[in-house]
């Protein structure tokens, strides 16, 4: 009865169509989509999202520059190599791995970030835009969920939406974007109170909190649809670890209309929006058509 939603198998698809056009795009005179990749310090869960972002942009066509940095970094050594990629013609999208070590200022180094290469949707001028109903670069982990919905439900309009969690880089996002999909939309955050009645109303539940499990069955409306966002490492009990999501998956399963499964649910579609947005930025820049399907 449940819909499992399939976030990688939707992702390899979306994948498959970023190819499609970046041979488009070349074909008509463009360039091949360029995007930088930035790792201050050896956090090993970066390394290993870092690694599979310039794996899928190599498969995808797309040119790949990986650039990994100390931990101790000077500010400024990021800032400058900030300032290289903004004016660096191959390259089309920025990204850099969050979080920053301590002594970094992250919200400087975002604004550093040419808004047109900001392929993270993170820098103000971005997140204005979306605010606004502008062109704006959407941040790829809510992108991606959006898909997902719409896939699983078509038009969205009037739902009831609860997003669990209001960070800068998924539940606001998330929450604006669905907002502009004509749902009612209800952002909840650790000082929310009575959580499970407010969840319970919910047609639509994103859960973006960071804790294994949160989200019990019985906090979800029969039918409702869940995209869980959580990544979470948490011991196996054999001595080796897993990953789960914020949400109780096997409670859930049995009373959701529509979930998504961790791993293979949303963390996939982040990557494949990733290049998406690359490949928007790259026809951006060279004033070319954005190719269809990539993006809102
Ligand atoms: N699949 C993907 O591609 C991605 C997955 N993630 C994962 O998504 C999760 C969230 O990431 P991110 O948004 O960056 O996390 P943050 O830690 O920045 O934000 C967590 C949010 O959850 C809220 N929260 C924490 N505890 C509770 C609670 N007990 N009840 C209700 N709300 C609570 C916080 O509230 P408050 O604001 O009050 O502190 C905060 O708004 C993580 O597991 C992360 O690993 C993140 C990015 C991409
Ligand atoms: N500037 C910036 N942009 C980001 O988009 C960003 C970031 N910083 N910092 C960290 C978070 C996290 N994130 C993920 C991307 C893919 C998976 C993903 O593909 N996960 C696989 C499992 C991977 C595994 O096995 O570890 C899955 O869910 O199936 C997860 C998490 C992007 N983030
Ligand atoms: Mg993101």
């Amino acid at each position: 009865m449940t819909t499992l939603l399939d976030g990688k198998a939707f992702a390899a698809r979306l994948r498959l169509r970023v190819a499609e056009a970046v041979t488009e795009l070349t074909a008509a005179g463009g360039p091949v989509p360029g995007l930088a990749v930035v790792l201050v310090g050896e956090d090993a869960a970066s390394q290993v999202y870092v690694r599979s972002k310039g794996r899928a942009t190599r498969e995808a066509g797309m040119a790949s520059f990986e650039h990994r940095l100390p931990v101790d970094t000077p500010q400024s050594v990021l800032m400058a190599l900030i300032a290289r990629l903004n004016v660096d013609p191959t390259v089309h999208g920025i990204l850099v791995q969050l979080p920053l070590p301590e002594q970094m200022d992250t919200a400087a180094v975002i604004a550093a970030i040419d808004p047109a290469k900001d392929v993270d949707g993170f820098h103000i001028s971005n997140v204005g835009l979306l605010a606004t109903g502008g062109r704006a670069m959407v941040p790829c982990t809510p992108l991606g969920c959006l898909m997902l919905l719409r896939g699983a439900l078509g038009s969205l309009r009037g739902l009831d939406a609860v997003v669990l969690g209001r960070s800068n880089i998924v539940g606001k996002p998330m929450a604006q974007l669905l907002l502009a999909e004509d749902c009612t939309v209800t952002v909840a955050h650790s000082r929310t109170r009575n959580l499970a009645d407010l969840c319970r109303r919910a047609d639509i539940l994103v859960a973006a909190v960071g804790r294994p499990g949160m989200v019990p069955g019985d906090w979800i409306k029969p039918g409702a649809t869940v995209i869980d966002v959580g990544i979470n490492r948490v011991s196996d009990g054999q001595g080796g670890s897993r990953l789960v999501g914020d949400v109780d998956f096997d409670t859930a399963a049995s009373v959701a209309g529509a979930i998504t499964p961790v791993p293979g649910g949303v963390g996939p579609m982040t990557i494949a929006c990733l290049l998406a947005n690359t490949v928007t930025a790259a026809a951006r820049a060279s004033d070319l058509p954005e190719p269809a399907g990539l993006g809102l």
